[in-house]
């Protein structure tokens, strides 16, 4: 099937699932359903957003509580399983087969006929930008080409739901802006779900954000509300020739400030005007070149958020 032409109705759905590893519990009545879109899972290490993953693909089973994928339970109906395919963070391909015998073997792990599998590779190894990686060994690859690779053979049985795991953590920075480029169009035609540390890569990519606390959803909104959320948000960020005694001014005259960018930022809504505090700094010799409204960013909800566990 072509990448385009995938467009019925893809999804996933988690009723109260609950989920861990022997006597440890790490999903705690997780309640989440996913259609077609981009959704970025942020959340600090260990609370629980591989698990997650794992659950939505069938490889650990719930303790309590029910994952449909298009509405069904991988566990009663696994044939649906070829409908998730998951990257996890560390290396999939076996490093002893090129990339072609990787997707090949692949191919037949996840039972698809064999006269499709050659059309498919050379597909996905021109979307992704692979073809001439695909008789070099996996072994002798960057983690730039190889990821390039893996995210072509999570991709081979055209799966609905794709879970992608840090995907770009430890690429250069323009390797990394490559792959993104390459996974942004697939929120198109399927439910991706993708998990990262990197809170501007989040701001560049959700459709939908999730940020997970302690094995909870404690987040779950379109990017347009991150960007409406009025309460508790930043509001004016202040450029100046020093940042640090900016900062420091603007602390000494009681202001709770963050750095943004470039940017001092105040981060509770001043009782005082923009303009009396660009004097109050004037007054303090502190040279401001510039003063804005700052933008709710997922930065500064995962901030507050996060602040809020202090
Ligand atoms: N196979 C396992 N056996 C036992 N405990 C595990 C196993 N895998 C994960 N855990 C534990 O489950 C909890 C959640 O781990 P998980 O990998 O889901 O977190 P995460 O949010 O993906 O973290 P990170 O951001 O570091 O990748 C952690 O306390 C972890 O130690």
């Amino acid at each position: 099937m072509s990448e385009q032409g995938k467009i019925q109705m893809t999804g996933i759905s988690y009723s109260s699932v609950t989920a861990g590893y022997k006597s440890l519990r790490v999903l705690d009545d997780v309640n989440l359903e996913l259609d077609r879109g981009f959704n970025v899972l942020l959340g600090p290490n260990g609370c629980g957003k591989t698990t997650l993953f794992r659950c939505g693909c069938g490889i650990l089973q719930p303790n309590e509580g029910t994952v449909l994928v298009d509405g069904q339970n991988p566990y009663e109906e696994p044939s649906v399983k070829r409908e998730v395919s998951y990257l996890p963070h560390r290396p999939v391909l076996n490093t002893e087969l090129t990339v072609r015998q990787n997707l090949r073997f692949w191919g037949k792990v996840q039972n698809l006929p064999t006269e499709d599998v050659s059309d498919r590779i050379a597909q996905l190894a021109d979307r992704f930008d692979f073809r001439e990686l695909l008789d070099r060994n996996a072994g002798e690859l960057s983690r730039g080409q190889s990821q390039r690779a893996s995210i072509g053979q999570a991709l081979l049985p055209d799966p609905s739901v794709l879970f992608l795991d840090e995907a770009t953590t430890g690429l250069d920075p323009m390797i990394a802006q490559d792959i993104r480029s390459y996974l942004d169009q697939l929120g198109n035609t399927r439910t991706v779900i993708y998990s990262t540390h990197d809170l501007n890569e989040a701001d560049d990519l959700a459709e939908r954000l999730l940020i997970m606390r302690d094995g909870q959803l404690v987040f779950d909104g379109s990017i347009e509300e991150v960007r409406d959320r009025a309460f508790e948000r930043p509001t004016i960020g202040f450029e100046a020739v020093d940042t640090d005694a900016a900062r420091q001014a603007l602390e000494n005259q009681g202001y709770e400030t963050e750095i943004e960018d470039s940017y001092v930022v105040v981060t509770k809504r001043p009782e005082t005007e923009m303009s009396e505090l660009v004097t109050r700094l004037a007054r303090d010799g502190i040279n401001v070149r510039e003063v804005k409204m700052m933008e709710n960013s997922v930065q500064s909800l995962y901030n507050n958020i996060e602040s809020s566990y202090e």
